[in-house]
């Protein structure tokens, strides 16, 4: 049972898109730490590597306390064999959006559970097709601002919806976390919501 008797669950991650999605769930973290990491992909690292690469460190980063639960995830955007982090800038933000543009592209996320010595991870991949984006509307989007601190230079859950006309696979993992995937490893922890607890 999760409340007061139950394992803490610590959540390592400066995202609040994760804190809103676990709140979206009825899952409320005691705690929210992250660890700074170098985010560099290794030289003709694989997407699917890198996600999980860089996870796995986040998550080996914090120390834990007996019987707590840590959550991190990492999510990265791959256009072909490219992987595209979070834009360090306007200009290459824009330059992600024309890549993206009028083509499909994957966004991964990496989920990790630490508890009790045992380290769990899933895997999830998600196809976002954007349309053609015209050269006006990209300066507009880029206006907004919401490139900065997103993987790819876009939210899906903002403006850019304007330019995905469909995606398969899990929506919340393009925003970060993987909602149903999340939940059952963190059930497998015994982090349940938190709706009936004190
Ligand atoms: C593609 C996409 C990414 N994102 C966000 C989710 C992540 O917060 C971010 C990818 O960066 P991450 O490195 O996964 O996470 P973070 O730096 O924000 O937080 P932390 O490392 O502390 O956990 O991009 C969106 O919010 N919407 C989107 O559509």
């Amino acid at each position: 049972m999760p409340g007061q008797d139950g394992p803490r669950l610590v959540l390592g991650s400066a995202s609040p898109r994760r804190l809103e999605l676990l709140a979206q769930i009825g899952i409320v973290p005691d705690q929210v730490r992250h660890a700074d990491i170098d985010e560099t992909p290794l030289k003709g690292e694989s997407a699917r590597g890198y996600v999980r690469r860089i996870a796995l460190a986040k998550a080996a980063a914090l120390e834990l306390a007996p019987g707590d639960v840590l959550l991190c995830a990492d999510t990265t955007v791959a256009v072909g064999r490219r992987i595209l982090g979070k834009p360090a800038s306007r200009a290459e933000a824009a330059l992600f959006m024309r890549l993206m543009s009028g083509r499909r592209h994957r966004v991964l996320t990496a989920v990790v559970v630490r508890h009790a010595g045992r380290t769990r991870e899933r895997l999830v991949e998600t196809t976002v097709r954007m349309r053609p984006i015209g050269a006006a509307e990209l300066d507009a989007y880029l206006d907004i601002g919401d490139w900065q601190g997103k993987a790819g230079g876009y939210a899906i859950q903002g403006a850019a919806a304007a330019f995905i006309p469909w995606i398969q696979g899990s929506f919340s993992s393009v925003v970060g976390l993987p909602l149903s995937e999340t939940a059952a490893m963190l059930a497998a922890s015994g982090i349940t919501m938190k709706e009936s607890a004190p």
